[in-house]
């Protein structure tokens, strides 16, 4: 049976006297990869804080694995198993790939497995050629890598990532969405992203969002070529 790994119950979020989530409803089962879209100022961002502990809500319930997590902060969050890329960079510019990679994984792990996770995680994520560089010296998708080889470090059941292809080269995106196909055998993924050319590539379920609530949950195909999404998307009234 597939297990619901995470569940929101009207989660709202208030900030005076706007509204930025609204009775938000969300499930999201064990192995599944959702996408989270909307136009500007829809809520996604505000939602995912409220995953992330980052923001806690003004009403409503986080739950995760069947604990209710509303209240949590990020770093219980992070240690109960689920890995979490905001858009604040958390790699460490100063040393290599492998010792960013090695210092998320023992978190979890003893120094020697941490050293083979490091050795794993850098093969999985095609980083060999620059394991020994310094991040602050490589490209911007390769740090884009490194920040999601902080997140396999930790081996999570449950994936966050927020707007994991930004700003990358086409060639970056599509390495990108193989590791994140790749996460997905183990781990059940959530992503805010912008680029549609990255959903529509990832061809995944797809989660609209539009003034603070869900406006459709659906398979990209079908969210794509839906009348009212369009409109929101040209800003016209949905
Ligand atoms: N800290 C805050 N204080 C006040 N209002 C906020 C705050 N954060 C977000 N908002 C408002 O909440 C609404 C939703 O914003 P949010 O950033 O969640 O949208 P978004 O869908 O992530 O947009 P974008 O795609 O531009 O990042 C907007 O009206 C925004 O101005």
């Amino acid at each position: 049976m597939t297990e619901t790994v995470l569940e929101t119950i009207g989660l709202t979020m208030k900030f005076g006297g706007v509204t930025a989530c609204d009775n938000v409803d969300f499930e999201l089962k064990s192995q599944e990869l959702r996408c989270l879209i909307g136009p500007n100022g829809a809520g996604k961002s505000t939602f995912f804080k409220c995953l992330t502990g980052l923001l806690r809500p003004s009403l409503g319930t986080v739950t995760m694995k069947n604990e209710e997590t509303t209240n949590w902060d990020t770093h219980s969050i992070t240690s109960f198993g689920v890995g979490i890329k905001t858009q604040v960079p958390s790699v460490m510019d100063g040393i290599s790939v492998r010792e960013n990679i090695w210092l998320a994984a023992r978190r979890f792990v003893s120094t020697n497995r941490a050293n083979d996770k490091a050795t794993e995680v850098i093969e999985r994520l095609s980083l060999e050629d620059v394991a020994n560089t310094e991040v602050g010296r490589l490209a911007h998708g390769e740090r884009q890598r490194v920040e999601l080889g902080i997140v396999a470090a930790g081996d999570p059941w449950l994936v966050l990532l927020d707007e994991p292809a930004a700003g990358m080269t086409s060639h970056d995106v599509d390495q990108m969405i193989e590791i994140i196909h790749e996460m997905k055998q183990t781990a059940a993924i959530v992503i805010v992203e912008h680029d549609m050319q990255f959903i529509r590539t990832i061809a995944t379920n797809v989660t609209v969002f539009h003034q603070g609530r869900v406006l459709m949950d659906d398979h990209v195909d079908a969210v794509m070529s839906n009348e009212t999404v369009r409109n929101v998307y040209l800003g016209k009234k949905a």
